[in-house]
Protein backbone atom coordinates (compact mmCIF):
# COMPACT_ATOMS: atom_id res chain seq x y z
CA UNK A 1 0.00 0.00 0.00
CA UNK A 2 2.82 2.34 -0.07
CA UNK A 3 4.72 3.83 -2.88
CA UNK A 4 8.00 6.02 -2.51
CA UNK A 5 7.30 9.37 -3.84
CA UNK A 6 9.41 11.90 -5.67
CA UNK A 7 8.84 14.99 -4.10
CA UNK A 8 9.56 18.47 -5.51
CA UNK A 9 13.22 20.00 -4.93
CA UNK A 10 13.60 23.62 -3.83
CA UNK A 11 16.98 25.00 -4.12
CA UNK A 12 17.09 27.99 -1.34
CA UNK A 13 20.68 29.19 -2.92
CA UNK A 14 19.01 30.30 -6.33
CA UNK A 15 19.47 33.78 -7.23
CA UNK A 16 16.19 33.86 -8.85
CA UNK A 17 13.51 34.57 -6.38
CA UNK A 18 10.44 34.61 -8.61
CA UNK A 19 11.22 31.00 -10.04
CA UNK A 20 11.82 29.45 -6.20
CA UNK A 21 8.59 31.32 -5.11
CA UNK A 22 6.66 29.36 -8.23
CA UNK A 23 8.33 25.77 -7.79
CA UNK A 24 7.67 26.65 -4.12
CA UNK A 25 3.70 27.89 -5.09
CA UNK A 26 3.28 24.50 -7.00
CA UNK A 27 4.82 21.98 -4.61
CA UNK A 28 2.71 23.51 -1.81
CA UNK A 29 -0.38 23.44 -3.75
CA UNK A 30 0.35 19.82 -4.97
CA UNK A 31 2.14 17.71 -2.12
CA UNK A 32 2.04 20.13 0.77
CA UNK A 33 5.54 18.64 0.92
CA UNK A 34 9.29 19.38 -0.58
CA UNK A 35 12.81 18.86 -0.17
CA UNK A 36 14.96 22.40 0.40
CA UNK A 37 18.66 21.61 -0.47
CA UNK A 38 21.54 24.44 -0.76
CA UNK A 39 19.26 26.14 2.87
CA UNK A 40 23.10 27.06 4.05
CA UNK A 41 22.81 25.12 7.45
CA UNK A 42 26.14 23.17 7.72
CA UNK A 43 26.51 19.90 6.96
CA UNK A 44 28.90 19.66 10.78
CA UNK A 45 26.15 21.20 12.65
CA UNK A 46 23.22 18.85 11.74
CA UNK A 47 25.36 16.46 12.55
CA UNK A 48 26.56 17.98 16.01
CA UNK A 49 22.80 18.06 16.64
CA UNK A 50 21.90 14.93 15.93
CA UNK A 51 25.13 13.60 18.41
CA UNK A 52 23.93 15.78 21.52
CA UNK A 53 20.25 14.33 20.22
CA UNK A 54 21.77 10.89 20.79
CA UNK A 55 23.56 11.57 24.16
CA UNK A 56 20.52 12.85 25.83
CA UNK A 57 18.07 10.03 24.86
CA UNK A 58 21.14 7.20 26.01
CA UNK A 59 20.56 8.81 29.70
CA UNK A 60 19.12 6.98 32.45
CA UNK A 61 15.48 7.27 32.38
CA UNK A 62 15.66 8.93 35.80
CA UNK A 63 18.07 11.60 34.80
CA UNK A 64 16.08 12.21 31.33
CA UNK A 65 12.76 12.24 33.80
CA UNK A 66 14.49 15.46 35.47
CA UNK A 67 13.94 17.60 32.78
CA UNK A 68 9.98 16.44 31.82
CA UNK A 69 7.85 18.38 29.87
CA UNK A 70 6.89 21.65 32.00
CA UNK A 71 5.01 24.30 29.61
CA UNK A 72 5.82 22.36 26.80
CA UNK A 73 8.80 22.45 27.05
CA UNK A 74 11.09 19.30 27.98
CA UNK A 75 11.35 15.62 27.83
CA UNK A 76 8.66 13.18 26.80
CA UNK A 77 8.41 10.00 27.20
CA UNK A 78 7.75 7.18 24.84
CA UNK A 79 3.71 6.60 24.70
CA UNK A 80 2.66 10.11 26.39
CA UNK A 81 1.89 12.01 23.26
CA UNK A 82 -0.65 10.76 20.75
CA UNK A 83 -0.63 12.57 17.65
CA UNK A 84 -3.52 11.50 16.14
CA UNK A 85 -6.18 11.89 18.79
CA UNK A 86 -8.82 10.18 16.60
CA UNK A 87 -7.44 6.45 17.04
CA UNK A 88 -8.92 4.43 19.30
CA UNK A 89 -5.32 2.90 20.06
CA UNK A 90 -4.93 2.84 23.95
CA UNK A 91 -1.21 3.45 23.59
CA UNK A 92 0.32 7.01 22.31
CA UNK A 93 3.23 7.00 19.78
CA UNK A 94 6.28 4.96 20.83
CA UNK A 95 8.62 7.77 20.47
CA UNK A 96 10.45 9.74 23.06
CA UNK A 97 11.16 13.63 22.44
CA UNK A 98 12.71 16.86 24.00
CA UNK A 99 11.11 20.45 23.24
CA UNK A 100 13.33 23.75 23.25
CA UNK A 101 11.28 26.96 22.30
CA UNK A 102 12.98 30.34 21.62
CA UNK A 103 16.28 30.89 23.14
CA UNK A 104 15.32 34.12 23.99
CA UNK A 105 12.50 33.17 26.37
CA UNK A 106 13.07 31.56 30.12
CA UNK A 107 10.67 28.69 29.87
CA UNK A 108 13.31 26.08 28.28
CA UNK A 109 14.72 23.40 30.32
CA UNK A 110 18.87 21.81 29.36
CA UNK A 111 20.92 19.17 30.82
CA UNK A 112 23.52 20.10 33.15
CA UNK A 113 26.93 21.69 30.89
CA UNK A 114 28.78 19.26 33.18
CA UNK A 115 26.57 16.00 32.48
CA UNK A 116 26.40 17.63 28.32
CA UNK A 117 28.59 19.63 27.77
CA UNK A 118 27.91 22.03 24.72
CA UNK A 119 24.21 20.92 24.63
CA UNK A 120 22.64 23.70 25.08
CA UNK A 121 25.09 25.97 23.07
CA UNK A 122 24.84 23.15 19.88
CA UNK A 123 21.00 23.10 20.41
CA UNK A 124 20.52 26.91 20.47
CA UNK A 125 22.98 27.59 17.54
CA UNK A 126 20.91 25.44 15.45
CA UNK A 127 17.56 26.79 16.60
CA UNK A 128 18.70 30.41 15.63
CA UNK A 129 20.61 28.74 12.04
CA UNK A 130 17.37 26.83 10.89
CA UNK A 131 14.62 29.82 12.20
CA UNK A 132 16.91 32.38 9.59
CA UNK A 133 16.36 29.24 7.20
CA UNK A 134 12.32 29.30 7.67
CA UNK A 135 12.08 33.16 7.57
CA UNK A 136 13.45 33.05 4.48
CA UNK A 137 11.20 30.63 3.15
CA UNK A 138 8.25 32.63 4.82
CA UNK A 139 9.49 35.64 2.52
CA UNK A 140 9.99 33.27 -0.65
CA UNK A 141 6.22 31.90 0.44
CA UNK A 142 4.95 35.18 0.51
CA UNK A 143 6.30 35.84 -2.57
CA UNK A 144 4.27 33.09 -4.30
CA UNK A 145 1.56 34.14 -2.89
CA UNK A 146 1.93 37.40 -5.06
CA UNK A 147 2.55 39.25 -1.58
CA UNK A 148 4.94 41.62 -0.29
CA UNK A 149 8.16 39.22 0.71
CA UNK A 150 7.77 40.97 4.38
CA UNK A 151 4.00 40.29 4.53
CA UNK A 152 4.57 37.76 7.58
CA UNK A 153 6.53 40.35 9.19
CA UNK A 154 4.14 43.04 9.03
CA UNK A 155 1.09 40.96 9.59
CA UNK A 156 2.98 40.16 13.08
CA UNK A 157 3.49 36.52 12.39
CA UNK A 158 7.44 36.61 13.28
CA UNK A 159 6.72 38.77 16.04
CA UNK A 160 8.25 36.99 19.27
CA UNK A 161 7.47 33.53 17.26
CA UNK A 162 6.73 30.38 19.24
CA UNK A 163 8.61 28.15 16.95
CA UNK A 164 9.81 24.78 18.53
CA UNK A 165 12.38 22.77 18.01
CA UNK A 166 11.56 18.35 18.66
CA UNK A 167 14.62 16.42 19.04
CA UNK A 168 12.92 12.74 18.55
CA UNK A 169 13.98 9.00 19.00
CA UNK A 170 12.36 6.06 18.14
CA UNK A 171 13.97 3.44 19.63
CA UNK A 172 13.53 0.48 16.70
CA UNK A 173 13.55 -2.35 19.86
CA UNK A 174 9.65 -1.60 20.58
CA UNK A 175 7.73 -4.83 20.22
CA UNK A 176 4.02 -4.58 20.95
CA UNK A 177 2.27 -7.90 21.70
CA UNK A 178 -1.32 -6.70 21.72
CA UNK A 179 -1.66 -6.34 17.92
CA UNK A 180 -2.57 -2.88 18.64
CA UNK A 181 -1.81 -0.75 15.54
CA UNK A 182 1.20 1.56 16.93
CA UNK A 183 3.06 3.80 15.18
CA UNK A 184 6.44 6.07 15.92
CA UNK A 185 3.99 8.86 15.37
CA UNK A 186 0.97 8.39 14.42
CA UNK A 187 -1.38 10.52 11.77
CA UNK A 188 -1.79 14.28 12.58
CA UNK A 189 -0.90 17.63 10.60
CA UNK A 190 1.51 20.05 12.15
CA UNK A 191 0.00 22.82 13.94
CA UNK A 192 2.10 25.91 12.82
CA UNK A 193 3.44 27.47 9.57
CA UNK A 194 5.69 25.47 8.10
CA UNK A 195 8.18 22.76 9.54
CA UNK A 196 11.98 22.02 8.34
CA UNK A 197 12.64 18.40 9.12
CA UNK A 198 16.01 16.40 9.08
CA UNK A 199 16.18 12.71 9.37
CA UNK A 200 19.02 10.41 9.97
CA UNK A 201 17.92 8.76 7.02
CA UNK A 202 16.17 5.93 8.43
CA UNK A 203 12.87 5.48 6.76
CA UNK A 204 9.65 5.42 8.22
CA UNK A 205 7.86 8.86 7.50
CA UNK A 206 4.89 8.77 5.21
CA UNK A 207 2.11 10.92 3.90
CA UNK A 208 -1.22 10.68 2.85
CA UNK A 209 -2.28 13.32 0.37
CA UNK A 210 -5.97 12.91 -0.03
CA UNK A 211 -7.03 12.35 4.27
CA UNK A 212 -10.71 12.02 2.47
CA UNK A 213 -9.92 9.28 0.34
CA UNK A 214 -10.90 5.69 1.68
CA UNK A 215 -8.95 3.26 2.40
CA UNK A 216 -5.93 5.97 3.20
CA UNK A 217 -2.92 5.75 0.35
CA UNK A 218 0.37 6.43 2.62
CA UNK A 219 3.28 7.12 0.64
CA UNK A 220 7.05 7.13 1.91
CA UNK A 221 8.81 9.96 1.86
CA UNK A 222 12.31 8.77 1.27
CA UNK A 223 15.19 11.19 3.02
CA UNK A 224 17.25 13.17 0.64
CA UNK A 225 20.91 13.69 2.29
CA UNK A 226 21.67 17.29 3.12
CA UNK A 227 18.04 18.69 2.86
CA UNK A 228 15.09 19.54 4.94
CA UNK A 229 12.05 17.76 4.74
CA UNK A 230 9.66 20.68 4.23
CA UNK A 231 6.07 20.62 5.11
CA UNK A 232 3.24 22.86 5.17
CA UNK A 233 1.57 23.73 8.61
CA UNK A 234 -2.64 24.26 9.54
CA UNK A 235 -1.60 28.27 9.98
CA UNK A 236 -0.58 28.36 6.40
CA UNK A 237 -3.37 26.34 5.72
CA UNK A 238 -6.24 28.50 6.64
CA UNK A 239 -4.37 31.84 5.49
CA UNK A 240 -4.37 29.82 2.17
CA UNK A 241 -7.79 28.81 2.48
CA UNK A 242 -6.47 24.90 1.59
CA UNK A 243 -4.66 26.28 -1.20
CA UNK A 244 -1.42 24.92 0.65
CA UNK A 245 -2.25 22.14 2.00
CA UNK A 246 -1.20 20.78 5.26
CA UNK A 247 -0.72 17.24 4.73
CA UNK A 248 -1.61 14.03 6.63
CA UNK A 249 1.60 12.50 7.74
CA UNK A 250 2.93 9.82 10.15
CA UNK A 251 6.12 7.66 11.08
CA UNK A 252 5.78 3.73 10.98
CA UNK A 253 7.62 2.37 14.00
CA UNK A 254 10.90 2.18 12.64
CA UNK A 255 12.63 -1.41 13.08
CA UNK A 256 15.72 -0.14 13.37
CA UNK A 257 16.51 3.03 15.54
CA UNK A 258 15.25 6.10 14.20
CA UNK A 259 16.60 9.58 14.96
CA UNK A 260 14.97 13.15 13.77
CA UNK A 261 14.93 16.58 14.35
CA UNK A 262 12.33 18.56 13.79
CA UNK A 263 11.43 22.57 13.75
CA UNK A 264 8.17 23.80 13.67
CA UNK A 265 7.95 27.48 12.44
CA UNK A 266 5.21 28.83 14.42
CA UNK A 267 3.88 32.32 14.40
CA UNK A 268 3.83 34.27 18.12
CA UNK A 269 1.32 33.09 20.39
CA UNK A 270 -1.01 36.75 19.64
CA UNK A 271 -1.07 36.75 15.99
CA UNK A 272 -4.62 36.09 14.35
CA UNK A 273 -4.61 33.95 11.25
CA UNK A 274 -7.24 34.37 8.69
CA UNK A 275 -7.77 33.60 5.45
CA UNK A 276 -5.83 36.07 3.19
CA UNK A 277 -8.25 38.44 0.58
CA UNK A 278 -6.49 36.92 -2.33
CA UNK A 279 -7.45 33.77 -1.21
CA UNK A 280 -11.57 33.73 -0.63
CA UNK A 281 -14.23 35.43 -2.86
CA UNK A 282 -17.78 35.43 -2.52
CA UNK A 283 -18.18 31.61 -4.40
CA UNK A 284 -14.82 30.49 -2.32
CA UNK A 285 -15.73 31.94 1.20
CA UNK A 286 -12.95 31.21 4.09
CA UNK A 287 -13.16 27.79 5.34
CA UNK A 288 -12.01 28.80 8.64
CA UNK A 289 -12.82 31.57 11.02
CA UNK A 290 -10.21 33.96 12.23
CA UNK A 291 -7.95 31.90 15.36
CA UNK A 292 -5.82 32.92 17.90
CA UNK A 293 -2.31 31.10 17.59
CA UNK A 294 -2.45 30.52 21.31
CA UNK A 295 -5.56 28.80 21.11
CA UNK A 296 -5.33 26.64 18.28
CA UNK A 297 -1.81 25.48 19.51
CA UNK A 298 -3.27 24.63 22.85
CA UNK A 299 -6.11 22.89 21.72
CA UNK A 300 -4.30 20.65 19.61
CA UNK A 301 -1.51 19.72 22.21
CA UNK A 302 -4.94 19.03 24.97
CA UNK A 303 -6.05 16.74 22.13
CA UNK A 304 -2.55 15.35 21.42
CA UNK A 305 -1.49 14.79 25.52
CA UNK A 306 -4.90 13.39 26.31
CA UNK A 307 -6.02 16.06 28.82
O1 LIG B 1 10.15 12.19 12.76
C1 LIG B 1 9.67 12.48 11.68
O2 LIG B 1 10.16 12.11 10.62
C2 LIG B 1 8.42 13.33 11.60
C3 LIG B 1 7.95 13.86 12.91
C4 LIG B 1 6.70 14.66 12.81
O3 LIG B 1 5.99 14.63 11.84
C5 LIG B 1 6.30 15.56 13.92
O4 LIG B 1 6.86 15.44 15.02
O5 LIG B 1 5.42 16.40 13.73
FE1 LIG C 1 4.59 16.26 11.90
Amino acid sequence: MSDALQLPVVDLSSPDCLSTANSIRQACIDYGFFYLVNHGVDEELVKKVFEQSGKFFSLPVEDKMKLVRRNHRGYTTLNTIKLDSTSSSTKGDTREGFYIGPPADDLNQWPLEEDLPSWRSTVETYYRKVESVGTKLLSLIALSLKLDEDFFEKIGALNEPLSIIGLLHYPGDHLDSSGEEIYGASAHSDYGMITLLATDGVPGLQICREKSEQPQVWEDVPSLSGAFIVNIGDMMERWTNCMFRSVLHRVLPPEQERYSVAFFANPGKDCVIECLESCCSESCPPRFPPIKYLEYMEERLRLAYGV
